[in-house]
């Protein structure tokens, strides 16, 4: 969990019901790049040197294959630009998942990743992990694609998806992280997020 007087700032202004869909906009997007930045803690480099006008200097770049950001549709495409400015040579990839709101259980209507993803280390966006279902989906589909590392950075995550996660993943050798701004206090009747935000898609994008 990013534990930072200006993630918690920003995240209580995202919650308010009052506030507007362009705020909204513009505090996931704030929030998604101060998360990133714990996100990609583990982000892979190689050692290089560069001429500075003085002379040599050691630094890192960033190792190739480029990692794989992949925003799961529609809330997660909220969180994309603030991740790509962090990770501006980082691939994009789509998913798009959608949850029954009777039954809670996440289908997959749309599927837009590399084939072969040996070798990546892969960066998921997902502003709500409700009941887990949707990103536990998204995380088995990474895998088995052949992710070898798996963040996932959500805004507010419950409890409930969190074990799930865990349940879901416990045979799997790969490493799979969840980097939040909150863990909140329970999921109610409906598997919304208490206190939560509300339903982050509609918020962001309208109802439809
Ligand atoms: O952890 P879960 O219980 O699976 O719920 C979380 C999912 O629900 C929301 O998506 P939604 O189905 O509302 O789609 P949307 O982003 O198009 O609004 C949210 O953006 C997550 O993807
Ligand atoms: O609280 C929740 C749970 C699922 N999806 C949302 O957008 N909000
Ligand atoms: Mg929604």
């Amino acid at each position: 969990m990013a534990d930072h007087p200006l993630v918690a700032h920003k995240l209580t202004t995202l919650r308010d019901e009052t506030t507007d869909s362009p705020t909204f906009r513009r505090l996931a997007d704030e929030l998604v790049t101060l998360l990133a930045y714990e996100a990609t803690r583990d982000v892979r480099v190689a050692d290089v040197t560069v001429t500075t006008p003085v002379g040599p200097a050691e630094g890192v770049r960033l190792t190739r294959p480029q990692p794989l950001v992949v925003p799961i549709l529609r809330a997660g495409l909220g969180m994309l630009d603030g991740m790509t400015r962090l990770l501006p040579t980082a691939e994009v990839g789509f998913l798009g998942m959608v949850r029954d709101e009777g039954t809670l259980k996440a289908t997959t209507y749309a599927t837009r990743l590399p084939d072969d993803l040996s070798g990546r280390q892969c960066y998921v966006l997902d502003p709500m992990l409700a009941t887990g279902g949707t990103l536990a989906a998204a995380v088995h589909l990474l895998l088995d694609r052949g992710a070898d590392d798996v963040t996932a950075i959500c805004l507010l995550a419950a409890p409930e998806g969190i074990a799930h996660m865990e349940e879901s993943l416990k045979d799997r050798t790969v490493p799979v992280r969840i980097v939040t701004a909150a863990i909140d206090s329970h999921l109610n009747e409906s598997g919304f997020i208490v206190p939560g935000l509300g339903d982050a898609g509609d918020r962001l994008y309208g109802v439809v």
